[in-house]
């Protein structure tokens, strides 16, 4: 597919939103009428950063709207330490839950439940897809993990090994791939691509490629993308998972777009924050990803009015504001129209 996104811009460290011409816009909404796949990630990225304990019921309640919103994918919740991130232990609640009364949808939905080791693993039940979590420099490594990368990849064999058994689809997050609070903006890509390649070879069904500082930029968002093209990794073996820090979120969507990149987690309500990332902020809001997908022509089959409601009742209900752009703009037309 060919996006006329104009290549010196992308190579341009001055590259800003406001010399995206008039002609760049109509020519990718031309070229840009595929599906794209939004995986939504609040329900666990979103939430685990909370310091205010969310009642199982507030969770379980967000998981049964979003799934009826048109999303085929949401990641649920996490098996991990309660004591390292408390925010996620009542994971096994939303996972009974859904299990035992399947939330309404409007197609074949996939829970996803990230996993640090095989320790969890007996909770699963298939149709349910197991996210294990790596990161791309070592400190990010100890601090979330508290193992190196290498070991954290002796972790995963097993737990690969056994999914795949089961017959669960597995995804692999690659985390701080383009910036780590603790080494910087100059994570290495080619060794995100290394370890997209390992966890590829290993079984993996898909790899998110995770910028949880959001400190990507559109010519690193470039490079890291070209350099894993180069590597053979191939693009529809890629998710990308932007968090909205910086305020790059969209423009580094775009740039993957480009690189032929069609799926993308966000958080309804631009929820969320890494607890081993200080003053990381929200991942893309949903409702903003939505928005912009559907501007280029793409199809994601997501209500836009739906999620953006429900990116209200979850911010109002936890007491967080609600950073979604296009999410707020659409309320506020809902409640000209009366039908907010
Ligand atoms: C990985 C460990 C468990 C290692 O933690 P550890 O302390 O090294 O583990 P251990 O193997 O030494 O075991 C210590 C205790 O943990 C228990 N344990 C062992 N495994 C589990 C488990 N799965 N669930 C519940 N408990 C577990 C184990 O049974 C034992 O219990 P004890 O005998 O002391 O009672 C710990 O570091 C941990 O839970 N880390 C999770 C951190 C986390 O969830 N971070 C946020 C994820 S977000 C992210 O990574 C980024 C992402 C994915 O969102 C994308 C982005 O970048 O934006």
């Amino acid at each position: 597919m060919s996006l006329a996104f104009p290549r010196r811009l992308l190579s341009s460290h001055t590259l800003s939103a406001a010399r995206f011409s008039s002609r760049t816009f109509s020519t990718s909404r031309r070229a840009l009428a595929d599906q794209v796949r939004i995986v939504e990630v609040g329900p666990r990225d979103g939430l685990q950063n909370e310091n205010t304990s969310i009642p199982a019921e507030t969770k379980i309640e967000l998981v049964r709207r979003l799934a009826a919103t048109g999303l085929d994918a949401i990641e649920a919740g996490s098996f991990v330490h309660p004591k390292w991130v408390p925010q996620m232990a009542a994971s096994d609640k939303v996972l009974s839950s859904i299990l035992a009364n399947p939330p309404r949808s409007q197609k074949p939905m996939t829970y996803q439940w990230l996993l640090p080791n095989s320790k969890g693993l007996d909770n699963y039940f298939k149709t349910h897809e197991v996210s294990i979590f790596m990161a791309a420099t070592e400190s990010f490594s100890k601090k979330n993990t508290n193992c190196t990368i290498k070991e954290s990849l002796d972790r995963f064999a097993p737990l690969m090994a056994e999914s795949r058994k089961a017959g669960y689809s597995v995804r692999a997050y690659i985390s701080v791939a383009l910036g780590c609070p603790f080494e910087g903006p100059d994570v290495d890509p080619h060794k995100v691509a290394e370890l997209a390649a390992s966890l590829l070879e290993m079984g993996a069904d898909e790899i998110s490629v995770a910028d949880t500082t959001g400190m990507g930029t559109a010519p690193r968002t470039q490079k890291l993308l070209q350099t894993l093209k180069e590597a053979g990794v191939r693009s529809e073996d890629l998710a990308l998972h932007f968090h909205d820090t910086f305020g790059q979120a969209l423009i580094n969507t775009m740039v993957s777009l480009e690189h032929g990149i069609r799926t993308f987690d966000s958080a309804v309500g631009g929820l969320g924050g890494c607890p081993y990332s200080p003053g990381a902020t929200g991942n893309v809001a949903t409702e903003d990803l939505v928005y912009f997908l559907h501007s280029l022509g793409a199809q994601t089959g997501v209500d836009l009015d739906e999620v953006s409601r429900i990116g209200d009742w979850i911010t109002a209900e936890i007491g967080k504001s609600n950073s979604a752009s296009a999410g707020k703009a659409t309320l506020a037309r809902l409640k000209r129209e009366g039908s907010a």
